[in-house]
């Protein structure tokens, strides 16, 4: 029988000629105590595999495996490809893991996608794990901020939804500043980043955030993101409401519709993700508008524009540029200083105000609400829908499911690209007698507001925080000059219409951004 040449390193060419690695060979079983050969196999060529391997293979064949196709295919090249892994790469990937798994998020498949689709890869990864059920909400955020050994750990994982997610970053940063002595509470507080990338392993029920930096909310894909070390730096938003530190927020701030929408789903958690469909239709339905006024700090010109083209992914070159800046101390606080007197103020009766610091695209809204934001830019990107009629109401919102449409060509709604933002509504929140004596807070940051009265609001509506409800209407907010945390993840925009050209799957990028 006709056997495959070898070539000089012992792999067999194919009938196409092209280089064919058996499973013996790269995990060196098939030839006995031959260390220098198997070395030899390690550094020719696994390169190549391991990007064939991950990006080829993922996500799109990914997408086979959910309609029940043969996994075997993509566990064999991972195992060839990705086992053994390149030197390069392992200072970078990590070697042991904090995972924490929320067992109630979305249906309830946590527990079951972590054992059955993640562990294993984790395993052959060599990769050791210390695993948290979560018992309650905010378990894990609790967890991070003071018990958890963080010097022992790489990156810490979360298997759940965005609001999972939201609790380890609230967990990672404010551990992060307290060790470093940072006052969350002031508005101009420099944020230390964390030294922890986070992994996000979707198992909740939008799962928005891992689709903005991935591309596509597969499990198996955000674990060969984790297992290469794959990284996507984040800005993180400080939300504060009259100097006292609220949330952190990295994807969508919303109030009026979006801040709706999410108060009625919390009361029909019972119907699992289709809670948020029957919200939706119900607050559509009631449509309430809100008064307010809304002042930002714009950013500046080279920051790119929230309606232009260009969609931030792998090696964006805004966020790019954000980033140069920033190693370059260029963003001086004398800028800082100059840059208050350019603050604008809109009053106006709002549907919604959205602040969108990435793309918030998910699955049923691949473009997201602001297809252009970029994720480690320093800005957010600042969407306000006036009162309108239901119909206009109503096209706007299907222009989020449509690729082509632009969102924001309505009268209505006007987008900014902002560093800062503050809203403060006409109907104040009732003040508390020991709150009276709070310090107004705004001066520092903004413009300053006429006295606050105290009466209640009859037309109010609460923030969507990433899906966590804030309830206070007045806020400010303040996007960080250095993205502060990093993300175990890569966008592949597989739903991109522009020129691929930045479409680089560059490794170098990003890593080491610690
Ligand atoms: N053991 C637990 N019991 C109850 N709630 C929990 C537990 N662990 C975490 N939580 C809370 O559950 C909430 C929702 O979790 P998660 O985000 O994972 O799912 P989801 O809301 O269905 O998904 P998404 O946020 O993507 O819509 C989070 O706010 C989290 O704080």
């Amino acid at each position: 029988m006709h056997s495959a040449p070898e070539t000089a390193h012992g792999q067999t060419l194919n009938r196409d000629g092209l280089l064919h690695f058996s499973y013996r060979q790269i995990r060196g079983r098939g030839i006995k105590n031959d260390t220098e050969h198997n070395n030899k196999l390690r550094t020719s060529g696994l390169k190549r595999r391991l990007l064939w391997g991950v990006f080829f293979f993922s996500p799109n064949k990914i997408r086979h495996e959910q309609r029940g196709v043969n996994t075997s295919l993509f566990f064999f090249f991972f195992n060839e490809c990705a086992i053994p892994l390149l030197p390069r790469l392992a200072a970078n990937r990590p070697k042991s893991l904090l995972v924490y798994i929320n067992p109630y998020g979305g249906k309830r498949r946590g527990k079951h996608i972590f054992e059955q689709k993640v562990a294993p890869l984790f395993r052959r990864a060599g990769i050791s794990t210390d695993v948290i059920v979560t018992q309650r909400a905010n378990h894990a955020r609790d967890h991070l901020k003071t018990e958890a050994n963080l010097h022992k750990y790489d990156g810490v994982v979360c298997v759940g939804g965005d609001g999972m997610f939201s609790e380890i970053l609230h967990g990672l940063v404010t551990r992060t500043q307290t060790d470093h002595s940072v006052d969350q509470n002031q508005p101009d507080a420099q944020l230390v980043p964390c030294s922890l990338r986070i992994g996000i392993i979707p198992a909740g029920s939008t799962d928005c955030i891992c689709f903005a930096t991935v591309g596509t909310n597969d499990p198996v894909t955000s674990a060969l993101h984790i297992v290469v070390g794959d990284s996507q730096p984040m800005d993180v938003c400080s939300v504060h409401h009259n100097n006292v530190f609220l949330k952190y927020s990295v994807s969508l701030l919303g109030y009026g519709f979006y801040g709706d929408v999410l108060a009625e789903s919390e009361r029909k958690r019972w119907l699992g993700p289709a809670r948020y469909d029957l919200s939706g239709v119900k607050t559509f339905l009631s449509l309430n508008y809100y008064e307010g006024t809304v002042s930002f700090l714009p950013a500046e010109d080279n920051m790119g524009n929230p309606r232009d083209k260009l969609q931030c992914r792998s090696g964006c070159r805004v966020c790019q540029h954000k980033q140069s800046k920033d190693k370059l101390g260029e963003m001086s606080e004398e800028k800082e200083k100059s840059a208050k007197d350019g603050w604008n103020e809109i009053y106006g009766k709002f549907i919604a105000i959205n602040s969108a610091s990435m793309s918030c695209a998910c699955p049923r809204s691949p473009k997201g609400l602001s297809p252009s934001a970029h994720l480690a830019d320093g800005t957010t990107d600042l969407i306000l829908v006036r009162k309108c009629s239901r119909l206009d109401f109503f096209r706007h919102l299907l222009r989020h499911t449509n690729k082509a449409a632009d969102q924001f060509d309505h009268s209505f709604v006007e987008v900014h690209r902002v560093r800062k933002f503050h809203f403060q509504p006409t109907f104040q929140e009732l003040v508390s007698p020991e709150n009276q004596s709070d310090p107004p807070g705004e001066t520092e940051l903004g413009p300053i507001h006429p006295p606050q009265t105290t009466y209640y609001s009859t037309a109010r509506s609460s923030w969507n925080c990433d899906g966590e409800i804030l309830h206070h209407a007045a806020i400010q907010v303040k996007q960080n000059v250095k993205p502060n945390h990093v993300l175990y993840a890569r966008q592949l925009f597989i739903h991109s219409t522009v020129k691929q050209d930045s479409l680089s799957f560059n490794f170098s990028h990003h890593f080491g951004f610690h």
